[in-house]
């Protein structure tokens, strides 16, 4: 299993589990407007760190992203291996012919 695999299910045990004793559960038990709205914030604090071109805080702000990507995965009940799936249907096209054939 991969990091990732690993983590999300983590995320999904968590969806059951006490807000008090797990940041997961707290975040779910808000909603997905919120767990969205979190990814927003871990994201821009991510682009911040990539403009500064600090790339020691890149590597945190981006493991934040991932774990809250997964999060508001987790709230909307999107699987990650159906996003890893759609990833691996774009494999081997180019962007710029993809873009072109629309
Ligand atoms: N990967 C993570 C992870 N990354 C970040 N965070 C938490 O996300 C929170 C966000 O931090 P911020 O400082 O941005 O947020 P904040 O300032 O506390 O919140 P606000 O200012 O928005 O109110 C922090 O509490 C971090 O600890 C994480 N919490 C949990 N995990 C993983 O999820 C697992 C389950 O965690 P629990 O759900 O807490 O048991 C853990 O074992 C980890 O593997």
């Amino acid at each position: 299993m991969t990091t990732l695999s690993t983590l999300a299910s983590t995320i999904a045990m968590r969806a059951s589990a006490d807000p008090d004793s797990s940041w997961t559960a707290k975040l779910l038990a808000k909603g997905p407007e919120k767990c969205a709205e979190k990814f927003g914030e871990e994201a821009i604090e991510a682009v911040i760190e990539a403009v500064k071109g600090d790339r020691e805080q890149l590597t945190y702000e981006a493991a934040d992203v991932l774990f809250h990507l997964l999060v508001m995965l987790q709230s909307r009940g999107v699987a990650l291996d159906d996003v890893l799936a759609e990833l691996d249907r774009r494999q081997g096209t180019s962007g710029i012919a993809e873009k072109a054939s629309r």
